[in-house]
């Protein structure tokens, strides 16, 4: 584990606002196997909160649970005070986007129609409108051209818009992810580890677009390996191990907790999470 007590400009600074995310006793087995047991979860306007934890810990299961991918067995999320639908788009179309931990691009498509795809829950346009395509049609047409646009050059692919998605190198690509994420305009946006197979420097970049982006006014939660990544961005960390949460806080408490470390390096530890039997 890399850690690293150097921090970026996001703590101390950041005042949290309203509760954007609500998260409560969110739990989802499969079977016999509990993912995630009991797990709260705030995010709140204008932060950055990372989710980390050892490989199988069920972060991407919560997620999941998140953004209506999956119906958590139990618990409850709220966006925004809602209750959120348990259908992703219908999730989307409320104000969450997200990223996969595996790049999902339509790799045959260019850059720009990629972008533009994500924009679909924002785009009024009804079926015979599209079909007839009239001048309200044309408009947003032109209006959606021209945020696709500024996304991509606020990602920095603004010179690539007309690459096919499957000729971009591979950092490019998770940008490419986040842009169209950002198409749907949301309050908050999930990353699933944004700096998986990134070099040193485009992880340096990465973490520079998501404070961008937090300045946008979005509220961010993150999942990453990256613990330099983490603790040098977020404003509040939590740490998941077997399904549930170990210990939240600002990223020196964090760093410097010692079952944190124990959990990391596979040590057991005195009421560690996931003893009791199911
Ligand atoms: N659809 C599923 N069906 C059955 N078990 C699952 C399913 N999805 C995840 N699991 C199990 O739930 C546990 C948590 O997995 P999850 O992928 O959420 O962990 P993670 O913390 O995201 O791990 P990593 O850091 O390796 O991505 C694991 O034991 C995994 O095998």
């Amino acid at each position: 584990m890399t850690t690293d007590t150097t921090r970026g400009t996001a703590p101390d600074t950041a005042v949290p606002g309203p509760t954007v995310l609500d998260a409560r006793g969110v739990t989802m087995r499969f079977g016999g196997l509990t993912a995630v047991r009991g797990v709260d979860l705030t995010v709140g306007a204008g932060e950055i909160v990372g989710l980390i934890g050892p490989n199988g810990a069920g972060k991407t299961t919560f997620f999941n649970c998140l953004t209506g991918l999956y119906v958590p067995t139990e618990g409850e999320v709220r966006y925004q005070g809602t209750v959120l639908p348990p259908k992703p788009f219908k999730v989307t179309a409320a104000g969450i986007a997200r990223t996969f931990q595996n790049i999902r691009l339509f790799a045959n498509m260019t850059v720009l129609e990629n972008v533009l795809v994500g924009r679909h829950t924002r785009t009024k346009e009804g079926f015979w409108s599209a079909v007839l395509r009239g001048p309200r049609f044309h408009r947003a047409e032109r209006f959606s051209r021209q945020r696709a646009t500024e996304l991509l050059e606020f990602v920095g692919l603004a010179a690539k818009a007309e690459h096919l998605a499957r000729n971009l190198p591979y950092g490019e690509q998770r940008k490419l992810e986040i842009a169209r994420a950002l198409a749907s305009e949301p309050g908050l946006l999930l990353l699933d580890e944004p700096t998986a197979g990134m070099n040193p420097q485009e992880t340096r970049a990465t973490e520079e677009l998501v404070l961008a982006i937090r300045d946008m006014g979005i509220a961010v939660l993150v999942i990453e390996h990256d613990m330099r990544f983490i603790f040098n961005l977020c404003d509040r960390v939590a740490v998941l191990v077997q399904g549930e949460k170990l210990i939240e806080g600002d990223s020196a408490t964090v760093q410097g907790d010692e079952r944190v470390i124990a959990a990391y390096l596979g040590e057991p530890f005195e009421n560690a999470p996931g003893k009791e039997d199911d």
